[in-house]
């Protein structure tokens, strides 16, 4: 896991909802929490853990009921941006070039210099639509590739991603999943909230949601296998974090656990169909 810059802390924080009947209801308590330059950090829980308010606290659209939400001076409100869910939810404009239109840097542009940077800003996500297409009639993962794309536009220090495949076909969800995973090799630090599982290979850290805290914060390997660092084979007794959660593993891992189970060894333990292929292979 990289350890470098802090980026965001959030320390003791809990939140508190009021209901109709202005009762509190807590969602989560004493969640204390740093993000690093350069990490991928899934987010992942089941229905009602508090991951959509966690995404709201980090955007600064959610005040903490107790604790703090400490920034680095570099990651001041205008550094975190956010993809969420729905893609309409987030539009301003009728087309791609509006939508872009409303970003800052689009203010100090002539028309003909917006042309191009309407290209290299789609570019950055692998559209190449012209910019004066309207967005009702792009399919859903356009439609979040323009999100993305009007995020990374800003250049933010964290990218914040709340379910952004939840309404995509798995075609679009590849296309997302890639232009986040280029976006993170050029050194965005991302923060992706997911309910599938196999998303979760891409991180180098996760962090698992239940119970209104806090319930896990290790590496992928460890997350699904149990065990400690790299996340060795747990023991008979022993429940990974991952099933802890309530989350079956996605098929090559729960393939991987039924090797281990026969005794076959699988070096390094597989994330993906494609390492697990390659692991039965290096045998
Ligand atoms: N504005 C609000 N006012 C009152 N209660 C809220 C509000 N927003 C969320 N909640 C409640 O807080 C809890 C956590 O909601 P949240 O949306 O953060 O969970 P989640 O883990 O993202 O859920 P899901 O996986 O279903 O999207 C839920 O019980 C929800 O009903």
């Amino acid at each position: 896991m990289l350890k470098n810059e802090r980026l965001l802390s959030l320390k003791n924080a809990s939140i508190v909802y009021r209901t109709e009947l202005g009762e509190g209801r807590r969602v989560w308590s004493g969640v204390s929490l740093d993000i690093y330059k350069g990490e991928w950090i899934a987010v992942v829980g089941p229905n009602g853990s508090g991951k959509s308010t966690l995404a709201s606290v980090l955007l600064g659209l959610n005040p903490l009921s107790q604790g703090q939400l400490q920034r680095s001076s570099e990651a001041g409100t205008s550094k975190i941006r956010g993809v969420l869910q729905l893609p309409e939810a987030q539009f301003l404009g009728e087309t791609i070039a509006e939508e872009l239109d409303y970003l800052p840097q689009a203010q100090e542009l002539t028309a003909e210099e917006r042309r191009n940077w309407y290209a290299d800003v789609l570019a950055a996500v692998g559209l190449s639509l012209p910019p004066e297409r309207t967005m009702a009639t792009l399919s859903g993962g356009q439609k979040q590739l323009v999100n993305l794309a009007a995020a990374l536009a800003m250049q933010p220090e964290i990218l914040l991603l709340d379910e952004p495949t939840a309404m995509l076909d798995p075609a679009s969800r590849i296309e997302v999943r890639e232009a986040v995973r280029q976006a993170h090799q050029r050194g965005t630090t991302i923060v992706w909230i997911s309910h599938r599982l196999e998303e979760v290979a891409d991180a180098t850290r996760v962090i698992g949601f239940g119970a209104g805290k806090i319930t896990f914060d290790g590496e992928p390997r460890s997350f699904f296998y149990g065990g400690g660092n790299g996340g060795k084979h747990q023991n008979e007794n022993e429940i990974s974090p991952c099933v802890e959660l309530g989350f079956d593993p996605p098929f090559a891992i729960q393939t991987a656990m039924n090797l281990l189970e026969q005794g076959i060894t699988l070096q390094p333990l597989p994330l993906t169909m494609e390492e697990l292929a390659e692991a039965i292979q290096c045998r």
